[in-house]
């Protein structure tokens, strides 16, 4: 299988992550993304591709014009400021007030976001970008006639909504891709969303649309981050109504019960009979990750993969979370192995 990986992931080196009242060492860090790599090239998994150049139109076909047009200027406004810290939105519009845009930084920072975590410095937006071209250039690939295809995405994209960043996501590469194929002819397209957290972003963004079916497992939003989306009742609206599944499993869930939900998003997929299949992958589910709560092993991700190829769909993966940096490259190289037939 073909990675596709951009050194300007690295460009996305904030220093900050607001974390239980401090500002730590961020998790999504990019030792991440490097470790990843590492594996690929370790298992000789495939060829290492750097991504084409395909500009901010397919961005804008998910994303609004100022949403991305803020995400390119905000750390300059920022620092014109004269801020002294990196940027954090601190302030939003809590209820019963107005979803309007200010002119303030601090304004702006709010509007365009829904969680605190994601500090912004010099070079995210260029990481943003780089990390959607990666998805798009992979997707590309699978259009061609690859049966699937790694984006290895840094930032993540999964927590992003047409016009919020947060969860330390900016451009959703999962939504990106899925809206290309449907751009190129491709009349259904299923996202599944394998990530601890729930794909908010990507649900909201194709929540009243049938002909992209969005699929999340995840931790119980009761219980951990989005917080405010993700819950079961949630079914897609309008048109979309159907076309949105969550299911959500408590602390502690193994394999063996996460399984049981895979095994329903399969069935639902299959019954959907997209023409593509992308696969937000997340392995913060692994069972040491630092941040999360169920209980997956490093086994079970190739497990994973071979129940993925079974749909026998054209697939593009696109890396989402994880943060156990230790394990990282072996649980996402395994579901790519597992893909590929190893038990
Ligand atoms: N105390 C940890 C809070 C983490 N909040 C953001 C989580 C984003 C996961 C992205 S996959
Ligand atoms: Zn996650």
């Amino acid at each position: 299988m073909k990675t596709i990986f951009s050194p300007l992931h690295s460009r996305r080196h904030v220093k900050t992550e607001l974390d239980g009242g401090l500002l730590i060492e961020p998790h999504e860090k990019p030792s991440r993304a490097e470790t990843i790599l590492a594996r690929v090239k370790d298992q000789a998994l495939g060829e290492v591709l750097p991504p084409e150049e395909f500009g901010l139109e397919p961005i804008k076909r998910v994303h609004t014009a100022d949403y991305v047009a803020f995400l390119e200027t905000c750390w300059d406004e920022w620092v014109a400021e004269g801020k002294p810290g990196e940027a954090i939105p601190a302030v939003w519009a809590g209820r019963g007030m107005r979803h309007r845009l200010p002119k303030d930084i601090d304004g702006r920072l709010g509007y365009y976001s829904f969680a605190a975590e994601t500090s912004i410095s010099d070079g995210t937006f260029e990481a943003a970008c780089a990390s959607a071209n990666v998805a798009l250039t992979a997707q590309r690939l699978v259009a061609n006639g690859e049966r699937a295809a790694f984006a290895l995405c840094r930032p993540p994209g999964h927590h992003a909504h047409a016009d919020l960043f947060g969860g330390y996501c900016f451009f959703n590469n999962a939504a990106i891709a899925a809206q290309a194929f449907r751009d190129q002819g491709y009349g259904r397209v299923a996202i599944l969303d394998v990530d601890f957290h729930h794909g908010n972003g990507t649900q909201a963004i194709f929540y009243n649309r049938n002909d992209v079916l969005t699929i999340s497992l995840h931790g119980d939003p009761d219980l951990v981050f989005p917080h405010f989306l993700g819950f079961e009742d949630e079914t897609g609206e309008a048109d979309g109504e159907g076309y949105n599944l969550n299911i959500v499993y408590p602390p502690n869930t193994p394999y063996s019960i996460w399984s049981q939900g895979l095994e329903t998003a399969c069935q639902r997929i299959a019954e959907f009979k997209p023409d593509a299949l992308v696969i937000a992958l997340g392995v913060d589910t692994f069972e040491e990750d630092p941040i999360s709560f169920f209980k997956l092993t490093s086994d079970d991700y190739l497990t994973l993969g071979q129940r993925l190829e079974q749909l026998g769909l054209p697939t593009v993966f696109t890396m989402e979370g994880g943060y156990d940096v230790d394990a990282i490259g072996v649980n996402a190289v395994n579901v790519m192995q597992g893909f590929e037939g190893k038990t």
